[in-house]
């Protein structure tokens, strides 16, 4: 069974916890990835180096009752915080839910803390704060209990309200976190942009950012790892800062960053993301520059195939329709003659010519790529050097998943 026809399950039943362009080129790849190959052995070296310099920093240096960075053991946790009605149900509901962005006006508000876990290509929790709640006000918050296996906190701040005391209270909440667990990402959503000009998204956004620097460097801050985003949950912006936030807790980004550029390298992909099914945000791309719309269409393919296999299901192949595929001329197996046993779909847009190709990786991983104009006529090799690719990176995260 597919990925994609076990994702609607998924998705309605989302559990509650508590707690070169030549063939030389592309041959060589393929062969170096599969098997005992160099790429794997390295990255298995690195890996380890890094998991043991984190574990002597923590024995070393760290103090107690800093957390130990998130990559290194449990689940990662995004907690959203902000204000009463800023949007942080409504952003958990749309991304990961797929809850359509305008059934949010009769969410109710959250009157205590509500915590997804997110059974995904790294097992992440989501937990949504209720807004009127400040958890630094209030003693019987455990800090450690919430702060102790973060990676991210997310601070959601209404762009369309008045915005003075959301910015207030993210100040008081980074200053704690600073001192306390200074390794935390603080991701700022300035959020429901739509509907504002470019030019007044910008002002809002500088205007927060200098808010949020002179109060930190008046306290000795300078370099809290604190980042900025303009979303909203009616276009695909909010998927966009998402795949940034999650992809800062990514162990070796930059190896699967590298994959993804050789691959575009040698089959002439224009832009290649690998994604996450079932949230559609991006785990990691290739290095050429992002934009927007192709990130939207590769985003809107993964939606398509969904629609499709759930009006269709599965394709059983009949004995007879087997025999037909497996006969004069080609000889061989089915299996032998699809890159993929599971979901495999390739469609060329009309308006540019340039095909896109997706396949699975593992029950939660897609990658998808825009290939160029005149790609298509080599889809054997360019299917070779995606199987070598999906191979890595299941090696990749076979070797990076957490372990106690
Ligand atoms: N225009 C616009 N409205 C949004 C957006 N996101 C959320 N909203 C609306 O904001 C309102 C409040 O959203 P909620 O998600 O309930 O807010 P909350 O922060 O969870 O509120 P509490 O649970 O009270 O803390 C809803 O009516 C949403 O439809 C957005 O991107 N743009």
């Amino acid at each position: 069974m597919s990925i994609f026809s076990r994702l609607r399950r998924s998705l309605s039943s989302p559990s509650q916890a508590d707690d070169g362009a030549g063939a030389g080129i592309s041959i060589d790849y393929a062969l170096n990835i599969r098997g005992e190959s160099p790429a794997k052995l390295t990255l298995q070296r690195v890996f380890e180096q890094s998991r043991q310099v984190v574990r002597n920093n923590k024995d070393a240096t760290t103090p107690p009752e800093a957390p130990a960075r998130p990559t290194t053991k449990g689940r990662p946790r995004l907690l959203l915080m902000g204000q009463r009605r800023s949007g942080k149900s409504s952003i958990s509901s749309v991304v990961f839910h797929k809850l359509p962005p305008n059934e949010t006006l009769f969410l109710e508000s959250t009157a205590r803390i509500q915590k997804d876990s997110m059974a995904s290509f790294m097992d992440f929790q989501v937990w949504d704060f209720p807004g009127q709640i400040d958890i630094f006000e209030n003693p019987n918050y455990d800090m450690d209990a919430i702060f102790g296996e973060i990676g991210a906190l997310i601070w959601v701040i209404d762009a369309q309200d008045d915005y003075l005391e959301a910015v207030t209270r993210l100040n008081t909440t980074i200053l704690h976190l600073q001192r306390s667990y200074p390794n935390i990402n603080i991701e700022v959503f300035i959020h429901k942009v739509d509907g504002l000009s470019d030019d007044y998204k910008l002002d809002i956004q500088r205007d927060i950012t200098i808010r949020i620097q002179d109060e930190l460097s008046d306290h000795g801050f300078e370099n809290a790892p604190v980042t900025f985003h303009l979303t909203s949950i009616y276009n695909h912006s909010i998927f966009e800062a998402f795949s940034k936030v999650i992809q800062k807790l990514i162990p070796q980004l930059g190896t699967l960053e590298a994959m993804l550029t050789n691959l575009c390298r040698t089959c002439r992909f224009e832009k290649a993301y690998l994604f996450d099914v079932l949230s559609k945000i991006y785990i990691a791309t290739d290095s050429a520059a992002a934009d927007m719309a192709s990130y939207e269409i590769c985003s809107d393919y993964i939606d398509v195939i969904i629609d499709i296999t759930e009006v269709y299901g599965s394709w059983p192949r009949s004995d007879a329709q087997r025999r037909r595929i497996e006969g004069e001329p080609w000889n061989a197996k089915v299996d032998d003659q699809v890159a993929c046993p599971w979901a495999e779909s390739c469609m060329v847009l009309h308006d540019a010519g340039r095909p896109i190709m997706l396949r699975e990786v593992d029950r939660y991983l897609a990658l998808v790529a825009i290939m160029k104009e005149d790609s298509y006529d080599r889809m054997p090799l360019v299917n070779m050097n995606v199987e070598a690719v999906v191979q890595g990176l299941t090696e990749f995260f076979d070797i990076t998943k957490p372990r106690k």
